[in-house]
């Protein structure tokens, strides 16, 4: 038996990094998945590793599962149906296993990936040996939520082949679970996600799990639903960073300026509940549609002022906000900024033509574009036989 499991990755419209200091925010997942496919050996491959294949950079981990017992005595103690956080003194003896498999210097950002892989597979399987692949569409480190939507594939496809869930596997196709058994899906990953970010909000993973459009608040999500037609040039700088690294910035700014910083996010929370606000009032007509585009616009500009305030905006991004400026579009960075991925909304009545100038001038400066369908379905599993 082979499980797949498929995890969306997401934009961040409103409220990134003041979400973690308890503002409001709004995201909506997009079609580029992470996928995962869990296979247990039969006894006849007699295999006695647990081997994670992270196929897009052609690299192959392995360990023998008798390492992994030695190294992680406690782990598979775990009671899979309420998970806990990974301990510090946990996380050091998995570093340890991590290192041993020497991963290439131009890949040390995949430590903490395959730091909560080896995490999550022990406490949700123990020492049973396994092969993994890992493919993503999403670009790694950029904004566009890849740790989560591993994170959550990685638990779908766990959580499947688990006693703790029961699905129907003579299912053709993907297929969704059921509303407790995502609730679960979405519990393992955010553990998932604290290796990776030191300190997420949770709405990665959340919107990963779940799909559509959701905002998000303190741990709790509502659902959202959209009455316009949404239209999102995403522009990769394609200059690297790291979410743990950014988040732990803003936090050290707002241990310093605790006043000021407090109301910065108070001010995110508000543009996050308008932009919300709007995205959900009725439309009667175009003339409303237009109306409404320009005040998600001056919003996601006002939200931009504001991430700069956090300092997590960087030259590139601002290259990217000049550029579009000069064709009136509104632009914000999405996920944790420093560099990765950059959101300018296309207004409905704005011609192709515009759009294709922007995007070969924005290409011009070494950017990368993408216009991506937004809030789709979130995490799926599709199972075969084998
Ligand atoms: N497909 C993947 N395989 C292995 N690790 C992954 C994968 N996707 C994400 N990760 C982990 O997540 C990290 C990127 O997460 P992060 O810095 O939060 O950026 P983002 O979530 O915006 O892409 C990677 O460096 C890696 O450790
Ligand atoms: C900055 C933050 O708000 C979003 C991070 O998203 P990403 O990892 O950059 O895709 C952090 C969080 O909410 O956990
Ligand atoms: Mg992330």
């Amino acid at each position: 038996m082979e499980v797949r499991a498929r995890a969306p990755g997401k934009i961040i419209l409103a409220g990134e990094h003041a979400v973690v200091h308890g503002s409001t925010a709004v995201a909506a997942a997009i079609d580029l998945y992470t996928y995962i496919s869990l296979h247990f050996p039969t006894p006849a491959e007699n295999d006695d590793a647990l081997k994670l294949h992270l196929k897009d950079m052609g690299l192959e981990f392995s360990w023998p599962v008798g390492r992994i017992k030695d190294v992680l005595p406690e782990v598979s103690s775990h009671d899979v149906s309420s998970p806990s956080s990974c301990s510090l003194e946990t996380l050091k003896a998995i570093a340890a296993l991590v290192e041993e498999q020497n991963i290439p210097e131009a890949n040390v950002g995949l430590a903490s990936g395959v730091s909560t892989f080896l995490w999550m597979y022990s406490s949700i399987h123990g020492y049973k040996p396994a092969k993994v692949v890992v493919t993503s569409e999403l670009p790694l480190g950029s904004g566009l939520g890849s740790s989560a939507a591993f994170c959550v594939s990685l638990s779908a496809a766990l959580l499947a082949l688990s006693d703790s869930v029961k699905l129907d596997f003579s299912n053709q196709g993907w297929q969704m679970f059921a509303e407790t058994e995502l609730e679960l899906v979405n519990k393992w990953a955010f553990e998932g996600e604290k290796i990776i970010h030191g300190k997420p909000s949770g709405i990665d993973n959340t919107v990963s799990t779940y799909g559509n459009m959701i905002k998000f608040k303190s741990g709790e999500m509502v659902r959202i639903k959209t009455n316009m037609p949404l239209k999102m040039l995403i522009t990769n700088t394609k200059v690297g960073r790291n979410t743990k690294a950014l988040v732990a910035g803003v936090s050290e700014r707002t241990v310093r300026h605790s006043n000021a910083m407090s109301s910065v996010f108070n001010a995110v929370d508000c543009i996050s509940n308008e932009l919300a606000a709007i995205i959900q009032s009725p439309v009667s007509d175009d003339l409303a549609i237009t109306e409404k585009e320009e005040k998600l616009g001056e919003l996601m500009e006002m939200n931009q002022g504001l991430l700069q305030c956090m300092g997590v905006s960087h030259a590139s991004i601002e290259t990217v906000i000049r550029t579009t400026l000069k064709y009136k579009l509104a632009t914000k960075l999405t996920g944790a900024g420093g560099g990765g991925c950059v959101l300018s909304l296309l207004p409905t009545l704005l011609s192709g033509t515009v759009v294709d100038i922007v995007i070969s001038e924005l290409e011009a400066c070494g950017f990368q574009c993408l216009i991506a369908g937004i809030g789709g379905n979130g995490v799926e599993i599709s199972f075969s036989p084998s």
